[in-house]
């Protein structure tokens, strides 16, 4: 399934509240279907529902995330099991987990996530990560796959966050890895899809904001008068 999704784009389809999508998960189907018409290998989702609604209609590997509060009340990406358990049971081919160093210090309730995710729903794990540190112990813990995703969201990464896609961030960790590695994270341009993949050796890109947020879209085009 992850071989699927080489040299392809993911398209994230996530409704937050206070958006126009939020709270109806057909306007999240809507989106992944009109990502299937243009061409997308994968779907990025939040939440069982959203998963559940999209998977009636669209036949690609979902990538599922459950954004909710830890135990010290930080909302971070799929915290414990049983958020990962709802994702499985909704038709999720691939789990996300935040595996930064700022949400799971504890390497070892990681490497037990992981494990328990791959045994006890037979489904690989995306690992979300901000350095090239966290890709490194991300892998060595288990991981199938590793993404840029939280590279400029984590304390120690928000100096260096980069206006577009992280792009050294994904050759550095391409040459640190044996594991595929997907870009995420601002990715705005055609041209960053093929910097990343063809440049950098990136296996595909997931693509969020620039798709799926036709406020932020407007937004970039308003600013330029
Ligand atoms: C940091 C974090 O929580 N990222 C989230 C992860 O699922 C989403 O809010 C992003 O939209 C997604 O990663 C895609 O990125 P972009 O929207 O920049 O294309």
């Amino acid at each position: 399934m992850i071989q699927t999704m080489k040299n392809k784009i993911i398209v994230s389809c996530q409704a937050w509240p206070g958006t126009p999508f939020y709270g109806d998960p057909r306007l999240m189907r809507a989106m992944a279907e009109s990502a299937l018409m243009g061409g997308a290998g994968g779907i990025r989702a939040n939440g069982a529902d959203d998963i559940r609604e999209i998977k009636t209609t669209v036949d690609l590997p979902v990538i599922g995330i459950n954004k909710l509060p830890d135990k010290r009340g930080v909302r971070i990406i799929t915290p414990d099991f049983e958020s990962a358990r709802v994702l499985a049971e909704a038709g999720a081919d691939l789990i996300a987990v935040d595996a930064t160093v700022q949400s799971r210090e504890d390497e070892a309730e990681l490497q037990q996530l992981i494990q328990d995710i791959q045994i006890r729903l037979r489904l690989p794990v995306m690992a979300d990560i901000s350095n090239v540190e966290e890709a490194v112990r991300a892998e060595r813990l288990g991981a199938n796959v590793v993404a840029t995703t939280m590279a400029g969201y984590t304390s120690y990464t928000k100096e260096h966050k980069t206006e577009g896609p992280d792009f050294e961030l994904i050759s550095r960790i391409v040459e640190q890895v044996n594991i595929p590695v997907i870009g995420e994270g601002r990715f705005a341009l055609p041209s960053d899809v093929c910097e990343a993949i063809k440049v950098r050796g990136a296996h595909s890109v997931v693509i969020g904001t620039s798709i799926t947020a036709p406020w932020e879209i407007t937004a970039r085009f308003a600013r330029a008068i």
